[in-house]
This record gives C-alpha cells, structure tokens and sequence, in this order.
C-alpha cells in the first residue's frame, strides 16, 4: 500500500466462477495501478470448507455456506481505513487456511459469487458491475478452459454448471438488478450457427439516474441508434458487425443500452468507434483505445466484451475521482 487513503473506495465485481472476473480486474490494475488497488475474492468468506458443504449437500453458491455477518464486519472496517484478519478458502485443499492481514488501501474491490447479496454489504459498494454470461457462452468458455488447462472432460464440465445451476438462479443470478452495470454476453444474431461460440453480441447496461453515473452513449444521449459501421472506416470481415445503442427497462430500472454484435477485425481502428462514443470518461481522446490496445492478447479484447469492460472500469475510475477528489495520472498507460 503507498499512503493511508482518507477515502476508501469499494467497488464490486459480481459473476458465477469462469465469466470472466480475472480478466476484468487485470484490466482495472491498468486503471488504477496495483498498488492502489486490493482485491478480496469472496470466495474467503465460505465459512463451510469443501467436504463440510458435501456433507451437509449444499454448493458453495448456497448463503448457508458462507459468513456474511463477518464479510459485512470486515469490508465495512477496511472501508473505514481498519486493517483486518481476513479468512482464506484454499482452493487447492477445500479447507479454511489461517487469517492473513490486509490493510485498507484506496480502492478495494470485491469480487465473486456474492458482492451485492447481502444488503448490508451491497450499501458499502461505491460502484458495482455484474458480469452475466449466457449459459450457452459460459458453457463454451467452461470448456476451453477446464478441458485445457484442468483436465476436465465435456460431460465434467457440463455436469458441474448442472448442478450449480439452481443456486445460481436463486442466489447469484438476483445479484444483476442491483448492479450499475451489467455485462451480458450472448451468442451473436449475425449469424445462426456458431457452435464454438467465438463471435458475440455483447450489452453493457447502464443504470440511469445513479448519483455521478453519466452513462455512454453512441451518437446522441437518449435516442435510439443502430449503427452498422463497417465500409471505409472500421474492417469488417464475415459476418460483420453491428452497434446499437438506446434506453430500455431492466428489471424496474431505467437503462442506458449499448450493444456490440461481431467482433472488430482491426483494434487499432477502435478510434474509429471511440470517435462517436460520449460519456466515456475517459481523459484524452484515443485513451480507450490505447487501453484496449495495451492488452489485445486479453480475451475478448476483439470484441464487446473487451471495449465493454474498458468502459467499466472507465466509469469506477471516474467514480473514484469524484468521490476522493483526487485525480490518477498516467496509471493507465
Ligand atoms: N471476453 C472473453 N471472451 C472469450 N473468452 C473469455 C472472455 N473472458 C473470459 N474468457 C474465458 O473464460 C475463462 C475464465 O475467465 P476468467 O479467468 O477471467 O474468469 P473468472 O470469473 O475469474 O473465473 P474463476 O472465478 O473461475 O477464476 C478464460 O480462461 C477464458 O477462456
Ligand atoms: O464458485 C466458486 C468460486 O468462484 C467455487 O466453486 C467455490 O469457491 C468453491 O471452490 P472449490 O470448488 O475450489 O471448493
């Protein structure tokens, strides 16, 4: 940590396991350098480690197999500048390590299965996104990545979001109509058969009428846009592209849609597109480009999903500034 902060700012990042967290928060450390930043992952809060949830037959996504009381005591204390002697769930063994100490820092992040489920905890947050992954897509991105890198086979693989499936509906899946923004990330329309799941339709949904939230906009602020950008000045190759933006409802709130279909053949053309973007926080123009640009071996960076989540953290980067006060300078690039 470099200074005491006087103003800790909290930040959640709410998404089932494999939806894309990590890869968000790498990109937040762009934002606001490591050094600012602490990220608490939630899942230190299991207060059942693995074979205690087997015996009692719930998943670690079930309320009863987490301690909320002490995760409110303790994201409340950071969030006024106490240290404290958070668990730790060990992934490796399923058992609950030793506490370690974490001091507040300046913006601290909570990210996991249940950032805004608990009330108490969710009127901490300062800002907030829900990263909601349709089940077709989450079920491809399962695969490459349990199939490659753990040894998973398809059936595990399907089997294991099976039998999350109903606690996710019931305790995760809620999470999203509290959110600032959620993230949504669908199958493409462009096209009918994309088995492999390569091309999306990606939505950032924007929660209108949040004190300091000026949502994005594409072209002009409230009216509704589809743009099909490809010819001169954006490469587009098969099946396209397209972008929409316009104001919808979302569970009883008023929304700010923005919508990208296809993906971006060219990331050095995204100017292009940031050119007819507002709102966008960021500082210069091309500083969301020069983001997306920094990281295109990320995934998703050739697409919404990457442009979407630079935009995010655009916004909690604004969120933070206005309510510190304080301005970041040159962490992002
Ligand atoms: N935008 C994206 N486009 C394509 N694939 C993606 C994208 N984001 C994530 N993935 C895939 O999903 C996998 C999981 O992503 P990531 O590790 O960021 O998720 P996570 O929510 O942190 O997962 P966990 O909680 O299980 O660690 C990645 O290895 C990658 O294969
Ligand atoms: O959803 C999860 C984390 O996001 C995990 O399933 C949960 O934390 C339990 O972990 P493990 O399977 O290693 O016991």
């Amino acid at each position: 940590m470099t200074s005491k902060p006087d103003r800790v700012v909290l930040i959640g990042v709410a998404g089932d396991s494999g939806c894309g967290k990590s890869t968000f928060l790498r990109r937040l450390e762009d934002l606001f350098g490591a050094e600012l930043m602490t990220v608490i992952c939630l899942d230190d809060y299991h207060s059942l480690d693995r074979k205690q949830r087997k015996e009692a037959g719930v998943t670690a996504l079930d309320p009863r197999a987490n301690n909320f009381d002490l995760m409110y005591e303790q994201i409340k204390a950071l969030k006024n500048g106490e240290t404290i002697n958070k668990p730790i769930y060990n992934h490796e063994t399923g058992l609950i390590d030793p506490p370690e100490v974490v001091h507040p820092n300046h913006i601290v992040v909570i990210e996991g299965l249940h950032p805004l489920y608990d009330e108490r905890v969710r009127s901490l947050l300062d800002f907030s996104v829900y990263l909601d992954i349709s089940d077709e897509v989450k079920i491809a991105w399962k695969i490459q990545r349990d199939m490659a890198e753990r040894g998973h086979t398809y059936e595990d693989v399907l089997t294991a979001i099976e039998a999350r499936r109903p606690d996710f509906e019931a305790y995760i899946d809620p999470q999203k109509t509290h959110a600032d923004v959620v993230l949504q990330i669908l199958p493409t329309q462009l096209i009918a058969n994309d088995e492999e799941r390569k091309i999306l339709r990606v939505r950032m949904m924007q929660r209108t009428g949040v004190e300091g939230f000026e949502p994005v906009y594409l072209f002009d602020e409230g009216s509704t846009i589809h743009w099909t950008p490809c010819g001169r000045k954006l490469t587009c190759s098969y099946p396209g592209m397209k972008l929409f933006y316009g104001p919808d409802t979302y569970y009883g709130n008023q929304v700010s849609v923005l919508e990208v279909d296809g993906q971006f053949e060219n990331l050095e053309e995204m100017i292009y597109v940031e050119s007819h973007l507002s709102n966008t926080s960021a500082k210069y123009y091309g500083e969301m480009t020069e983001l997306l640009l920094k990281h295109r071996d990320y995934p998703g960076s050739n697409n919404g999903s990457g442009l979407f989540q630079v935009l995010t953290g655009l916004k909690m980067r604004a969120a933070y500034e206005r309510l510190t006060q304080k301005t970041l300078v040159g962490v992002g690039l």
